[in-house]
């Protein structure tokens, strides 16, 4: 089987700021997998890459066996993108939009006016197919650059932050959909700051930062990494910490407050009866207790605290000139998601729609 992504020692450089830093990574066709990683990890620039919106400095980058820049439009046409932020023709019908993405890649105009009405319904706003995306509301946005990006029946589809500021019920529906397509074989690679989303929905992810990938995992390895936290509630407050003789080398720490005894340990579901029969040894009653799991949220700011400071330093580091360049990249984004000819005054990095990655 053809892995769906496969990048080997990806870099990518901007003036002076290291984005990627030598990124290998592999998507399996059909996972459903997670790209995790605080502000600057370098995301974005990885997605971007794919689509050939910017140039790589080095490594290889493959899309379903296809160079992203060497045979730019076969990887182009296998991928449908949902950026994070909303770059959208607001002049036309939304279905407009969609039959000229659709001509874009390819498809027939007649062909492309009965997709965009597929996916519009399939979103839930087919209703709307004559109003102008300006006049769509926050949610119904979100929900037209997924229909934008299933509009050529993608076999990976990217979500760059598909629920950022969208209301419960949105969300539950988004991921809902998103679950369906993948489960009728897309292959979905989704960046998102919301962990439970990440938890939920991928069975596997990898938390990038700096740059670097620090790791690949299922949320559930990722969670058992962690230790667990057992409460105890005593009956009757001890004098000083009892001698549990815990000597498990999973125990982590053991702490008395009052009445509440509260021990760290990794696999806390195999330390409590341990700790119970301890407890019981030792004359102490429980009235209550509770083991809870450390959460894939506490894992992952765990492994990305070591370079919070090199994270800053590269996000901020050649400030006002990375402005630009990020707002140009994002020109080129629009014109490329629009599919128009973006090579006039953008980036040298952002590749044309048309033309492949730029050099
Ligand atoms: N066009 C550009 N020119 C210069 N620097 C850039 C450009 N685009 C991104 N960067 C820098 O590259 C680093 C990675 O940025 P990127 O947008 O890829 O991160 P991200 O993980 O997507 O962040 P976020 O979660 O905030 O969206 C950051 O330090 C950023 O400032």
């Amino acid at each position: 089987m053809t892995d769906a992504i496969r990048v080997e020692d990806l870099r990518k450089q901007y003036d002076d700021v290291q984005a990627l830093e030598g990124v290998d990574l592999t998507v399996p066709e059909g996972s459903f997998f997670g790209l995790l990683g605080p502000n600057g990890a370098g995301k974005t620039t990885f997605i971007n890459i794919l689509v050939g919106l910017v140039r790589r400095s080095g490594g290889t980058a493959e899309v379903f066996g296809h160079d992203v820049e060497d045979d730019y439009r076969a990887a182009r046409d296998a991928i449908g993108l949902a950026p994070q932020e909303f770059n959208v023709d607001r002049f036309f019908p939304i279905h407009e939009v969609l039959e000229h993405k659709a001509g874009y890649h390819g498809i027939p105009r007649s062909e492309a006016r009965e997709r965009a009405d597929e996916v519009l319904e399939r979103v839930g706003i087919l209703d709307k197919r004559d109003t102008r995306f300006d006049w769509l509301s926050g949610g119904m946005k979100r929900r037209f650059v997924l229909a934008r990006a299933l509009i050529t029946d993608p076999d990976l589809l990217i979500l760059d932050e598909p629920t950022a500021g969208v209301d419960v019920q949105l969300r539950h529906d988004l991921w809902e959909l998103i679950t369906d397509l993948n489960e009728s074989g897309t292959t979905v690679l989704l960046t998102t700051h919301y962990i439970e989303e990440a938890e939920r929905l991928c069975d596997e992810v990898a938390i990038l930062d700096s740059g670097s990938v620090v790791t690949v995992a299922s949320p559930e390895e990722l969670m058992e990494r962690g230790p667990d936290t057992i409460t105890v509630t005593l009956r009757e407050a001890p004098d000083a910490l009892p001698d549990l003789g815990l000597d498990d080398g999973r125990v982590e720490s053991v702490d008395l407050e009052g009445d509440r005894l509260v021990v760290t340990a990794r696999e806390g579901g195999l330390v409590a009866p341990n700790l119970v029969r301890a407890l019981d040894r030792t004359g102490n009653d429980i009235v209550d207790f509770d083991v809870s799991r450390t959460s894939l949220e506490e894992v992952f700011v765990e492994l990305t605290r070591q370079n919070e400071s090199v994270s800053d330093g590269a996000d901020g580091g050649s400030g006002d000139a990375d402005e630009a360049d990020t707002a140009r990249d994002r020109q080129a984004a629009v014109a490329a998601t629009n599919g128009t000819d973006s090579s006039a005054g953008t980036d040298s990095d952002a590749g044309t729609a048309d033309g492949g990655a730029g050099r």
